[in-house]
């Protein structure tokens, strides 16, 4: 079988457009667009990358975008002193701090000064509560965009043996919430799970976070499994002194196995950015006292 493959930038640029057709209408209502703000603390290149294309994707929309550059050597105290001037911005909806942050600063005190109502990365411990106890909040953009991608695929994911493999906080136990709340039935694996390729064989849906490049080869998978291959790992490239970007995935042998599979580039990372857009437009309409609009 050669699997379907799921084309994540496409679906990105979808829902690019429909929040970009979302703009106009709170504009009318409000007097403003929808902003984001996103904070970057020193200079690491990759993270320079990300920020630099979450602006340029935050002004394609039509929304307003605040970027906030500071020094690796910046304080704890002045990092929160910016997050609480962020919090206080009537035109800031969104705020997102890039992670890693400098090792003088703790990420969790980070996190914990935003306000909830603007963490449209939903890092903080009050929407992390939230989707688990199944409350209105912000759901983190990469495990949401994994699960609008199997949802259309799919359509009803209901009595689907899912299995995610990795547990951080950003994806693989928000992931598995979002499973459950569809009603899979749902395995969180991880570096210390026996005989990992077993429990992988059951499941209908691979989740695969887990940061190992082409860790998860096609004998592991059921034959017609649905994979979403999260990782992005940066490998040496074919050509002396070049790299290339691979997944968790060895995306050759699954694809011979699986239904349909999410390739690297052009799966999830684009999805993670669209969803953050889409969360910041939701921030919106909700801080506004609007009702947010079907299909986001
Ligand atoms: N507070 C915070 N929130 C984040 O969401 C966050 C963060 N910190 N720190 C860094 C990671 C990384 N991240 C990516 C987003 C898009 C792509 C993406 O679009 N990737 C392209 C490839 C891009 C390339 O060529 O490097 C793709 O997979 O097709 C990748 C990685 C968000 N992050």
């Amino acid at each position: 079988m050669s699997a379907d493959r799921i084309d994540g930038k496409a679906f990105a640029a979808g829902l690019r457009e429909r929040l970009a057709a979302a703009v106009p209408p709170f504009q009318a209502k409000t007097g403003r667009v929808p902003g984001l703000a996103v904070v970057l603390v020193g200079e690491d290149p990759a993270s320079a990358v990300y920020v630099r294309s979450k602006g340029k994707a935050t002004i394609e929309a039509g929304m307003a975008s605040f970027e906030h550059k500071l020094p690796a050597d910046t304080s704890q105290a002045d990092l929160l002193a910016v997050v609480e001037r962020l919090n206080r911005d009537d035109a800031v909806d969104g705020i997102l701090v890039q992670l890693p942050l400098p090792k003088q600063i703790d990420e969790q005190t980070v996190i914990a000064a935003i306000d909830p109502d603007k963490d449209v990365d939903g890092f903080h411990v009050a929407n992390a509560g939230r989707l688990a106890v199944g409350q209105q909040g912000f759901v983190p953009c990469t495990p949401l965009g994994c699960l609008m991608l199997l949802k259309d695929k799919l359509g009803n994911l209901s009595g689907k043996e899912a299995v995610v493999i990795g547990r951080s906080n950003i994806v693989g136990k928000p992931m598995a919430q979002l499973l459950l709340g569809e009603n899979c039935t749902v395995t969180i694996a991880h570096s210390r799970t026996a005989d990992l390729p077993a429990v992988v064989r059951r499941a209908d849906i691979v989740v695969a976070a887990v940061g190992r490049p082409e860790m998860v080869k096609g004998d592991w998978l059921k034959a017609g499994a649905v994979v979403i291959d999260v990782g992005i790992n940066r490998v040496p490239g074919a050509e002396e002194g070049k790299t290339k970007l691979v997944g968790d995935v060895d995306y050759a042998s699954a694809a011979e196995v699986a239904s349909a599979i999410t390739p690297v580039p052009g799966g999830v990372g684009p999805m993670t950015i669209a969803v953050l857009l889409r969360n910041t437009v939701v921030a919106a309409y909700r801080r506004a006292g609007l009702p947010a609009p079907e299909g986001l």
